[in-house]
């Protein structure tokens, strides 16, 4: 079979078969193999809110704060840890409404189409060791750190 996201595709001009990534929308005459396929690894700090798809975690059984509350307290993670007042794996252990957060947020190696679409984007976009901005999933605001 092919990697995730590629289909088999024949040129209408000259009927030669050719892949189209239907994620990344690129395409190619050489078959891709797995190692084609890039994935990434990554850390983040999730603050849920009212609108989060699953307004719960193992902090708090019913998260009731509102989504700008949630980007404030993001915006004041960021601060610090850009400062180098803290890292983020160290935050993530004590603040992220994620299930990772034992694990200082790490979310392992992922490939494209695992994530939710907005937090699979940004981790790509970023340099290996860079932080992002403030990332909105439907499962809150995140911060992500790539790492892989
Ligand atoms: N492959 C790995 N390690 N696990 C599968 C991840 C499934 C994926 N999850 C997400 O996209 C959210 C946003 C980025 C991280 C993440 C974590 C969510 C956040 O918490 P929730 O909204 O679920 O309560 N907790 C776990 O899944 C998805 N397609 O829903």
């Amino acid at each position: 079979g092919l990697p995730p996201g590629w289909i088999e595709k024949t040129s209408n001009s000259t009927g030669k078969k050719y892949y189209y990534n239907t994620q990344t929308q690129q395409s190619q005459w050489e078959k891709p193999t797995d190692d084609d396929v890039k994935s990434v690894r990554a850390s983040h700090l999730l603050v849920k809110h009212n609108e989060s798809r699953r307004p719960a975690s193992w902090r708090q059984d019913k998260i009731t704060r509102s989504k700008d509350e949630a980007y404030e307290i993001i915006a004041g993670y960021r601060k610090r840890i850009t400062s180098g007042e803290i890292s983020l794996e160290d935050l993530a252990q004590t603040e992220s409404d994620c299930s990772s957060a034992k694990k200082g947020g790490d979310l392992g190696f992922f490939y494209p189409g695992q994530m939710q679409k907005p937090f699979e984007d940004a981790t790509f976009a970023l340099e290996v060791g860079e932080l992002s901005e403030a990332i909105s999933t439907d499962s809150g605001i995140h911060l992500i750190l790539r790492t892989g």
